[in-house]
């Protein structure tokens, strides 16, 4: 495919206020970028040809796929989160909307006619409590990452021994520590995760999510419903009606249809979690298979026949279709690696690694104290000392190190009985880096590969595939 790269570098939109606050004039100097590619200029797409596009919201941008019914890439664009503040705190919900807008707006002209169905992805438990009349968010979201340990003596009260939900990072907390603070308006909220409350900015359909975003709040896909120790909870009235991803809910928005040109019948459907949306894009299929995702955090996907669920070590069970996606993510990854290089500096320094070479230097890295799995421990804290003087040997083992708790990972998979991983493929931002696959294949002693598609959008197309072929059936 013969793609052209488009870097735009938007200054913000929005003034970032000169202050002396130390917040305010670190985000001066963040500039966003636009890239975007066109897919096979010397195939140009029939205009009769369906097209699908997926949006992929991670943890620090946003991305779309376009693709034909054969799977063929046809235009790509990313754009990292403008920053807002509110207050002393980030905007998010604004950030992600116009996000979602302006990517609508990078959606090349002569394909849009041809889009006729929509999905997104988004961090998982990324929880929103909105206005059930409005849709209009009730307060700040509680981020993926972020954990409410004041609620998890509640939640481990009601829910099953070392159910996913007894953690203090699930949605579950995260409502129960919401719903605990006095004197919030409580009868007309309503939950919807991250991915949910963008696609609900789409077909306009409040109260709808899919079966892997609401896994965290207690949802079994299993049984496909919520469970009876849930139920029977004061704020189960929150909770959103749980579909399969990739399920059809209605038609566009005719506003958005209208201003973005896109056609009458384009439909919008369930979405699901990023990691999960990239393990679609990497099309493992058969038990065994595993994706890790090395975006900012480091999700690992195994394809097993058994269900098995943890929260002693951060370990959960995903549905898909007939089998279950085992794994969990931890907080190393990514951004522990943009806190200390830009990328330039990864590329250059990786270059310079022997990935044959044992490092000897042990980490934990972690962005800052807190780690989900295979260590559930929120007091964890990042271990990236002692630093040597050359760089390169100090990549090379913050490198090995996220291999070596990889490794740990996928054997604590095995040991609690999931099928026995026999081949891992790589998405996300650190799938680019060659000299990563080896220290990683020589560190987990098994064959790894980087996904032929890296990017979780490409997956949230494939849930528009899925959604679109239901509806026409
Ligand atoms: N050459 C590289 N080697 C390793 N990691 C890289 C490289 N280039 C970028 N990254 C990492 O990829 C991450 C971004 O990946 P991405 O999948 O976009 O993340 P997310 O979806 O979580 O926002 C960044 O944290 C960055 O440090
Ligand atoms: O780390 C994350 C954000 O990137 C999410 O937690 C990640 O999506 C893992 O959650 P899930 O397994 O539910 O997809």
């Amino acid at each position: 495919m013969i793609t052209h790269q488009i870097s735009t570098v938007l200054e913000p939109l929005t003034p970032i206020p000169k202050c002396g606050n130390t917040l305010c004039n670190k985000l001066r100097k963040k500039t966003r970028t636009v890239s975007m590619s066109l897919g096979n200029e010397n195939k140009v797409v029939e205009a009769s040809e369906r097209l699908y596009l997926g949006l992929d919201f991670g943890t620090s941008g946003a991305r779309f796929a376009i693709i034909d019914k054969h799977g063929t890439v046809q235009a790509e664009a990313k754009r990292e989160y403008p920053i807002y503040l509110s207050g002393e705190s980030y905007d998010w919900t604004r950030s992600w909307k116009e996000t979602l807008f302006s990517l609508l707006e990078y959606v090349p002209i002569h394909l849009r006619k041809q889009i006729v169905s929509i999905s997104i992805d988004g961090t998982s438990a990324t929880t929103i409590i909105l206005d059930s009349d409005t849709g209009e968010p009730l307060g700040r979201p509680f981020l993926y990452n972020e954990s409410c340990p004041d609620a998890l003596p509640l939640v481990e009260s009601i829910a099953p021994p070392n159910h996913t939900v007894c953690t203090g990072s699930s949605t579950l907390c995260k409502l129960v520590s919401w719903w605990n603070r006095v004197g919030l308006n409580r009868k007309s909220a309503l939950l919807l995760h991250q991915a949910d409350w963008l696609l609900w900015l789409l077909h306009g359909k409040l109260g709808v999510t899919d079966y892997n975003n609401a896994l965290k709040v207690g949802y079994d896909p299993e049984v496909d419903s919520y469970p009876p120790w849930l139920v029977c909870q004061p704020y189960y009235h929150l909770l959103p009606s749980v579909f399969a991803p990739g399920t059809p809910i209605t038609s566009l928005k005719e506003e958005i249809r209208s201003k973005f040109g896109f056609e009458n019948d384009c439909i919008v459907c369930t979405g699901t979690t990023d990691s999960i949306a990239a393990f679609l894009a990497a099309r493992a299929t058969e038990p065994g298979k595993a994706v890790t995702s090395l975006g900012s955090t480091l999700a690992i996907k195994l394809l097993s026949n058994t269900r098995i669920d943890d929260s002693r070590f951060g370990v959960y069970s995903h549905r898909l279709d007939d089998k279950w996606l085992v794994g969990g993510a931890s907080n190393t990854g990514g951004a522990v690696l943009r806190q200390l290089f830009t990328d330039d500096q990864l590329e250059k320094l990786s270059e310079q690694i022997n990935p044959s070479q044992t490092s000897l230097l042990d980490y934990y890295p972690l962005p800052k104290p807190g780690e989900r799995f295979p260590v559930a421990d929120p007091n964890l804290a990042p271990r990236l000392l002692p630093r040597p003087e050359n760089d390169v040997e100090y990549l090379h083992g913050i490198l090995e190190s996220i291999a070596r708790i990889e490794a740990n990972a996928y054997g604590l998979l095995k040991e609690l009985g999931a099928s026995q991983v026999n081949q891992v493929f790589t998405a996300g931002g650190g799938a680019k880096n060659d000299k990563w696959i080896k220290i990683r294949e020589r560190v987990l002693g098994l064959p790894v590969y980087r996904a032929n598609q890296t990017e979780a959008a490409y997956g949230a197309a494939l849930l528009a595939i899925k959604g679109h072929q239901h509806n026409i059936l």
